[in-house]
C-alpha cells in the first residue's frame, strides 16, 4: 500500500517543537512523521505551513508563534533569516555552546561509545565579526551590480551589507570594490544565461597584520578597465597587498578555476598564529576564526604532551600552521597535504619563521601513511585535521600500525570524528581525555573538537 504522509503542501498546522537538528533547524512531529521547521526552538509551540512533502519528511515555515523559547534571540535583519548565513543565530550563544557539546556527545551515544565524556564547548568573547575571509557572489539586482548572499534553497541573491559574522573590514572592502565595479559598469554574472563578467568577491584579511587580499572570481577571461578598477581599489582600500583575478568560466557550484592572475601586488598575505607568520595564498586552507584557531592550536599543541623529544606527523596540514606550531616542541615534525600550493606556501612559512625541523610532502595523507610506515617512521604523536569527510580507514590501520602513543584528532564533523574514533578503537586505541568541543563557527551549526586517543 502507499504510504500516505499525514500533512498535506500548503496547509497549517498547530506543533510543538521538539528537538534540533544538526542544521540548526527546528523538528515537530505528526504521527511520529517530522517536520523541519526554520528559525524554530524546542520547546515552542507554532502554526506553521508545510511548505514540501518528502517521503519520510517535510519542511515547514513558522507563520505564529503561541510561545517561544526562553534561548530565543530575536532577530531584527531578515535578510539573516532569509538567507540563513547565521543559521543559530536565533539561538542565545550560551545555548549555543551547549548544543554544540550535546550533539557532539548525542553521536558517541548513538554510536554506544557511552564512555566517551565531552566537555562543555570552549566560546568566544565577541561571537561575531569574527571571520577572516568572505565569498560574496555578485549578481544584477533590479538592473545593478550587487552582493549579498543566496535566499534559503535558491540562488536568488539578497542584497546584503553586514554579514555579521564577518570581520567589518571586510564588509567594508566588499561594499568599495562593488561601487568600484559599478562605476567601471562590470556585468555582473547571470546563472541563468551563462553571461556576465564577475562572478565572486573573496576577500581574505590577515587578523593580526592587517593584510588583505582581494580575488575578482570571473567567468570572462578578460575585466574591461581592469588597469583602472586595480588602481581605485588600490587607492580605497590600502591595506590591500594582493589583487588577483581567478577565471572559472565553468558553470558550477565550486568556487575558484585553475587560472589565476596576479592584477597587482602579492600572490599571498601574511597572518599570524601563536608567534608564527603565515603566508596564504587565495586557495589556500586557512582557519577562518583567527581568534578560536590561537586557543585551538594551543589546545592541539598541548594535549600532544610534546617534551622536545618526539616525532610528530601532521597530516591535513594546510599550509603547515599546526606543524610549525608543534615544531618548537618537538624534535621532528613531518607535514602532510593535498594542495600542491599549500605545501608551497608551508615551505616558505617554514622559512619565514626559521623553523628547520619540519618536512612537508605534497599528497594524499591516506598513501603517505603507508610510505612513512614502509620506510620505518616512528613517529610518537599523530595529529589529523581532516576535511569534514574525515580519515580514510586505511589512513588509521596504517596510523594505528606505526602505534604512536598518542593522536590528537582536530575534527570539522562530529559524524565523522566518532565513525573514526570507533575505527581506532577497534586498532588499540581509546578516547583518554573528554573531547573538548570548541566553537570555530559562532550562529552556525558547525563544530570543532579536539579528541585524544591514546594507546591501550
Ligand atoms: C581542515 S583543513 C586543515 C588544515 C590545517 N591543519 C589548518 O589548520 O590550517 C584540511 C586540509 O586537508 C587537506 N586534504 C584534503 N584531503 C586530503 C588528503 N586525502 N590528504 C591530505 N590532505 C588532504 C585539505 O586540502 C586541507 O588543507
Amino acid at each position: 500500500m502507499k504510504f500516505k504522509a499525514p500533512v498535506t503542501k500548503n496547509e497549517t498546522y498547530d506543533v510543538t517543537i521538539m528537538d534540533l537538528t544538526y542544521q540548526g533547524m527546528g523538528v515537530a512531529k505528526i504521527d511520529n512523521f517530522p517536520i523541519f521547521v526554520a528559525n524554530s526552538l524546542p520547546g515552542e509551540e507554532i502554526t506553521m505551513k508545510v511548505t514540501k512533502v518528502a517521503k519520510t519528511y517535510a519542511f515547514g515555515r513558522v507563520q505564529t508563534w503561541k510561545s517561544k523559547s526562553p534561548d530565543r534571540v530575536e532577530i531584527k535583519d531578515k535578510q539573516y533569516t532569509q538567507t540563513g548565513i547565521t543559521p543559530l543565530q536565533h539561538l542565545a550563544y550560551p545555548a549555543q555552546l551547549e548544543f554544540k557539546q550535546h550533539q557532539i556527545q548525542e553521536l558517541f551515544y548513538k554510536a554506544h561509545l557511552d564512555e566517551v565524556e565531552v566537555s562543555p564547548t570552549v566560546g568566544m568573547e565577541k561571537p561575531y565579526g569574527y571571520r577572516n575571509k568572505a565569498q560574496i557572489p555578485v549578481r544584477s539586482v533590479n538592473g545593478q551590480l550587487t552582493t549579498g548572499f543566496y535566499r534559503r534553497n535558491s540562488h536568488d541573491l539578497v542584497p546584503i551589507e553586514d554579514f555579521y559574522i564577518q570581520d567589518p573590514e571586510i564588509d567594508k572592502a566588499i561594499l568599495v570594490v562593488r561601487d568600484i565595479l559599478r562605476q567601471y559598469h562590470t556585468a555582473p554574472y547571470n546563472e541563468t544565461n551563462h553571461t556576465g563578467v564577475i562572478k565572486t568577491i573573496m576577500v581574505r584579511r590577515g587578523h593580526f597584520t592587517h593584510e588583505m587580499m582581494i580575488v575578482l572570481i570571473t567567468r570572462a577571461k578578460k575585466i574591461p578597465m581592469n588597469f583602472e578598477i586595480v588602481e581605485e581599489i588600490r587607492k580605497q582600500l590600502p591595506e590591500v597587498k594582493s589583487i588577483i583575478q581567478n577565471v572559472n568560466a565553468a558553470q558550477t557550484n565550486v568556487l575558484l578555476g585553475k587560472e589565476e592572475k596576479i592584477l597587482w601586488g602579492s600572490n599571498v598575505i601574511h597572518d599570524e598564529l601563536l608567534g608564527l607568520r603565515f603566508a596564504i595564498s587565495a586557495d589556500s586552507f586557512y582557519q577562518v576564526n583567527p581568534v578560536q584557531t590561537d586557543k585551538l592550536y594551543d589546545l592541539a599543541i598541548q594535549k600532544a604532551g610534546l617534551t622536545g623529544k618526539e616525532t610528530v606527523i601532521d597530516a591535513y596540514c594546510g599550509i603547515g600552521t599546526i606543524s610549525l606550531a608543534m615544531a618548537k616542541h618537538a624534535k621532528k615534525v613531518y607535514g602532510v597535504e593535498i594542495v600542491d600550493k599549500a605545501i608551497q606556501d608551508a615551505k616558505i612559512n617554514a622559512k619565514l619563521n626559521d623553523i628547520r625541523n619540519v618536512r612537508f610532502t605534497v599528497g594524499k595523507a591516506e598513501e603517505k601513511m603507508a610510505d612513512w610506515q614502509h620506510d620505518g617512521l616512528k613517529p610518537d604523536v599523530i595529529v589529523v585535521d581532516p576535511p569534514r569527510k574525515g580519515l580514510a580507514p586505511e589512513f588509521i590501520t596504517a596510523a594505528a600500525e606505526m602505534a604512536p602513543k598518542r593522536v590528537v584528532y582536530v575534527s570539522c564533523n562530529p559524524a565523522t570524528l566518532v565513525r573514526d574514533v570507533q575505527t581506532f578503537m577497534d586498532n588499540g586505541y581509546h578516547v583518554a581525555q573528554p573531547v573538548i568541543p570548541l566553537d570555530q563557527f559562532p550562529q552556525t551549526p558547525h563544530v570543532e573538537s579536539v579528541t585524544v586517543l591514546e594507546h591501550k
